[in-house]
């Protein structure tokens, strides 16, 4: 009897690596095994960086596989998050030694994601498969319009939870039965970090990078005023690596409530707590004005507003987020953010010719968009 045909993927979070199975079915795919492997703060402060932590994420992937691996069965291709790589069009990317080297020692910012493509590429190696990322974090499609800063000294560019997106909103096209190709909308991905984005006709066209006008999200800041942070960066007062946490890890919900489960949060209004209900209220508030903003990106002419990412799982967001900006178009719900399942989609249509991919390194230049 023919083995069954397995995909591999894997998604590395700050305090997580998220694995999966999938087997490819004639009608797509369906998952076998899938684990969020928690890494313990205590393994993890033993490393320096990012990069360091491979070995000991690769062993904890090696034993996910050997587990849940069937007898029957054979893994047919592997797929990592992809990092914080350059500037990047959508799509499907192989992954080779060279891209290995660039996520290791070379990406533009340390982040969890920067392991997937080594990870994925470790699992491919064992059983001698090609692997690939899909829609890596630094996708970058923005038109020159959306580059123009208040200064050209520091241009705009895109940062973004691309794998996310751009599933929900094939997720969305399959039920108005409209092509991916064709889909105009903005997607709120609310995770611990936030993106919120205009697709138009299937790329993101702009959105808040994470750091610039950005609603502050459990751990990140978001937009601050830049005067005072100025001031913070010459005071002598901190360190650059204090002034990154702030903004980045320890700041939002974190920096005022000392958590980053919103669910605590939560319990805490129900509780008759005033402060933490101020601070979620002004949340919504900037999630609800940058939806707004990327609404106006498409001229307000769109398929619908999408809300995605853990925080999409509360009844209470989507519904205050409703209130605020449900005028502007119909709202859709995909509660988590499934970027295993949106990898191995991602490595079944190329899988069966439905989608090509690209090579490492890849030679595109965001300002054309053209690959060369
Ligand atoms: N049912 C829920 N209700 C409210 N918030 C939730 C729920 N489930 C998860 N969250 C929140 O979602 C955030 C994490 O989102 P997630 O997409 O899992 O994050 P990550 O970016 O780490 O993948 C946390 O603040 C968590 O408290
Ligand atoms: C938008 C860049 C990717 C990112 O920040 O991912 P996480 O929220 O998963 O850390």
């Amino acid at each position: 009897m023919e083995k069954a045909r397995l995909i591999f993927t894997v998604n590395p979070g700050a305090t997580s690596t998220k694995c999966a199975l999938y087997r490819v079915q004639e009608y797509g795919l369906v998952c076998v095994a899938s684990e969020n492997i928690e890494h313990p703060a205590q393994d993890l402060a033993a490393f320096n960086s990012i990069t360091e932590q491979l070995g000991y994420r690769e062993k904890v992937v090696k034993e996910f596989v050997e587990r849940n691996l069937p007898e029957n069965a054979r893994i047919v291709a592997c797929a990592g998050r992809g990092g914080m790589l350059t500037p990047l069009p959508s799509g499907v990317i192989k992954i080779n030694e060279e891209l290995v080297d660039f996520s290791l020692n070379r990406p533009v910012y340390q982040h969890a994601s920067n392991l997937g493509a080594p990870l994925a590429y470790s699992i491919a190696r064992l059983y001698n498969v090609e692997a690939f990322i899909a829609d890596p974090v630094s996708v970058d499609e923005f038109p020159p319009i959306a580059r123009i800063s208040g200064s050209p000294d520091f241009p705009r560019f895109s940062f973004v939870h691309a794998l996310n997106i751009r599933a929900t909103v094939r997720k969305l096209a399959a039920q108005l039965n409209k092509r991916f190709e064709d889909m105009r909308c903005v997607v709120a991905h609310l995770g611990g970090g936030f993106s919120i984005a205009a697709v138009d006709r299937g790329k993101i066209v702009d959105n808040d990078n994470r750091m610039e006008s950005a609603p502050f999200t459990p751990e990140r800041a978001g937009g601050v005023p830049p005067i005072p942070l100025i001031e913070a960066c010459f005071s002598g007062k901190y360190t650059k690596q204090q002034l990154m946490k702030k903004l980045y890890g320890e700041g939002g919900l974190y920096a005022y409530l000392g958590t980053k489960d919103l669910r605590e949060v939560l319990a805490r209004i129900k509780n008759g707590d005033d402060y933490a209900k101020l601070i979620y209220d002004a949340m919504i508030y900037q999630i609800c004005k940058e939806i707004a903003a990327m609404g106006s990106v498409l001229c307000f002419d769109m398929d619908g507003i999408i809300i995605t990412g853990g925080i999409a799982c509360s009844e209470e967001v989507v519904r205050d987020i409703k209130n605020r900006v449900g005028r502007l178009g119909n709202i859709y719900v995909f509660p988590g953010s499934n970027e295993n399942e949106a990898l191995a989609e991602s490595v079944l249509r190329v899988l069966q010719g439905r989608e090509s991919y690209m090579t490492w390194p890849v030679n595109y230049d965001p300002l054309t968009g053209r690959i060369n």
